[in-house]
């Protein structure tokens, strides 16, 4: 039998979004039906526990009669076996119950969060490490479904037990029933001792945490830098200092609470101290027959050692609050707005960007920023570092909300156009290729799912890049380690120019990166984008000037404000950046050239 997800009251689908602010209400009733029978059958479990001790009992009174009956305690001790063997499968039921509605609350919240960072916009991950985000999708989605799969269950029969015990004892005999109790009130105190400032303290351990993964994720990406350097993770300041943070926690933690967790744990296992001597006292009083006495040895524990448990699952508790808290950050994140009467313009698809002004929190990138990038035509964008290149080219997909002025994109402001139409139309290609665990073609094919192979080997083969691949042990089937690892940077970007030329967008945005490719490399990627920009709108940001002395237009940038435009031949006549530039330009190239001849010359 397979299980259906539908019919078992399993909600996996992604489009019905999960309520916020989340909280175990909404995360139960994703899997409401399995967790509930999970519920019923862990409840039944734990009360079935307690039988066999009845039997047990039961076989006492009769072994202590003055004429037992064997046939009867024969039955009784297969009744206990039975009942105890329907607990058993009660219990594997419930786990398994409660892990299938916990897997289904898992994949449902990794969907929610994957569709929500799909849909935030950039300036979200910046103030956030990714560590602490892969934190959240990963380790919290997984404690999450840990709660629901192991702590649910257990917290249920841990609950269930000592109502059941008690009842039975209550009507063996009130008054060591009562006795079996004592414990409890003092238990209750040193408990609340103990948990005393627990809040706050998880809250600085949860803080610690989120600290030691974004430094172990910085540690990881930065670390052909740190060995370069001769240094180990505990040279690494700020990991050392999170690690030895969380070392500190845990000796302050251990000190405050290790006596009142004693005192607790002592007290709710300590109830046949009194039950026992009293139970012997009432047995010479002739008040309590030897049967009962046995029960009480037998039963006294469950009443309060299950309490324990309870105890545990609250302090893990904090913990899946907080996790959950951290999930639901996420869920809230403020999405990339769509205007509701979005549409697509029928024109040709210039780009205008109109008195534009952008900040990244307090600090001014862009100011007053105007020009026009014609339909078919390429633009190229010039100027210093930091200058406002690239975020000038980050607001056309809307990776940023700029917070002033109009983008418009064939006449239609980018905010009034469909996000998804908009990325539809438009090609990046950037200095820093992402690619993604998978084999060559898949990364090509990503651009265009629908793509032949032969549309993938052609677009290869206008971006340069199909001789390399049939270069790799299994040519397009290579698989790709993380980051591409296996490519050279000049191959990677010439993948990425393959995949824009399969996307065949109207729109491209590039970010010229020959600038740091050897010259056969340089040649080969020129050529890849010369196939590549032909009949597009281009916008493209320069870092050599002589890459866009031919360009139709070229826009000047200084310090995030535009200092002219126009063709190369105007800007060196007119505008004083661009001159500075060329010449800056000009003299780079000639100590190059100066410094290669001088280099050549004692071979000549
Ligand atoms: N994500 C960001 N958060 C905060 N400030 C940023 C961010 N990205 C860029 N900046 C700042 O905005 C300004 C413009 O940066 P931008 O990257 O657009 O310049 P650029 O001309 O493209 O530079 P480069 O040629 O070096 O890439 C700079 O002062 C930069 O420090």
């Amino acid at each position: 039998m397979t299980w259906n997800s539908e019919q078992h009251g399993i909600n996996t689908m992604p489009s019905t979004p999960i309520p916020t602010p989340l909280h175990f209400g909404n995360l139960l009733r994703i899997a409401i039906w399995p967790l509930a029978w999970a519920v019923v059958t862990a409840i039944a479990s734990a009360a079935l526990s307690i039988a066999p001790l009845w039997c047990i009992y039961r076989i006492a009174v009769e072994l202590f009669s003055a004429q037992p009956d064997m046939e009867a305690v024969w039955r009784l001790s297969w009744w206990a076996l039975g009942l105890l063997f329907l607990r058993w499968a009660l219990m594997v039921a419930s786990h398994v119950l409660a892990h299938v509605g916990a897997f289904a609350i898992q994949h449902r919240l990794r969907l929610a969060l994957v569709q929500r960072l799909n849909q935030v916009p950039l300036s979200f991950f910046a103030g956030r490490g990714s560590g602490s985000l892969r934190r959240t999708l990963t380790d919290d989605v997984n404690g999450l479904e840990g709660f629901f799969a192991h702590m649910l269950p257990d917290v249920v029969a841990a609950a269930t037990v000592p109502v059941m015990a008690l009842a039975l004892l209550f009507v063996a005999d009130w008054r060591l029933a009562l006795a079996a109790l004592v414990p409890l009130p003092l238990a209750v105190l040193a408990q609340w001792w103990w948990m005393r400032g627990m809040g706050e303290r998880m809250r600085e351990w949860g803080e610690l945490q989120k600290r030691i993964a974004n430094q172990v994720g910085e540690y990881v990406r930065g670390v052909h830098v740190v060995k370069s350097f001769g240094l180990d993770a505990r040279s690494f300041g700020e990991l050392a200092s999170a690690v030895r943070g969380a070392v500190v926690w845990v000796q302050d933690y251990a000190r405050h609470s290790s006596g009142g967790w004693v005192m607790f744990t002592g007290l709710l296992t300590a109830n046949l101290v009194i039950v026992a001597p009293l139970g012997a006292w009432l047995y010479t009083q002739d008040t309590l027959d030897l049967p009962t006495y046995v029960l009480f040895l037998l039963v006294a524990p469950a009443v309060l050692a299950p309490l324990l448990r309870l105890t545990f699952a609250l302090g893990e508790q904090f913990q899946r609050a907080q996790a959950m808290q951290r999930v639901d950050a996420v869920l809230q994140a403020p999405v990339v707005s769509e205007a509701v009467n979005a549409y697509v313009p029928d024109a040709a698809l210039d780009i205008e960007f109109i008195h534009i002004r952008h900040c990244y929190g307090e600090s001014l990138a862009l100011e007053d920023v105007s020009f026009h990038a014609g339909a078919g035509r390429l633009t190229a964008l010039v100027g210093a570092s930091g200058s406002g290149k690239s975020t000038l080219a980050r607001l056309i997909p809307r990776l940023y909300e700029f917070e002033f002025g109009e983008l418009r994109i064939g006449g239609v402001d980018v905010r009034q156009w469909p996000l998804d139409a908009l990325l539809a139309r438009l090609g990046i290609v950037f200095q820093e290729v992402f690619l993604f665990h998978g084999t060559v073609h898949d990364n090509l094919a990503m651009a265009r799912p629908d793509a032949s192979d032969a549309q993938i080997e052609a677009a290869a083969r206008a971006a340069c890049a199909h001789e390399f691949i049939m270069a790799l042990p299994q040519g397009y089937d290579t698989a790709l380690g993380e980051r591409g690892a296996r490519l050279s940077g000049g191959e990677r970007q010439r993948l990425s120019i393959a995949r824009a030329l399969l996307k065949d967008a109207p729109i491209l945005l590039l970010d010229e990166a020959t600038a740091s490719v050897d010259a056969e490399n340089e040649a080969l990627i020129q050529q890849a984008l010369d196939t590549l920009c032909q009949d597009r709108t281009v916008l493209m940001i320069a870092h050599r000037l002589h890459s866009v002395m031919h360009a139709d237009h070229i826009v000047v940038m200084d310090g995030g404000t535009l200092v002219g435009q126009g063709t190369h031949a105007e800007l060196l006549e007119h505008c004083p950046g661009y001159q500075r530039l060329w010449r800056d330009h000009e003299g780079a190239r000639d100590w190059s050239l100066g410094h290669t001849r001088t280099e050549a010359e004692p071979h000549a």
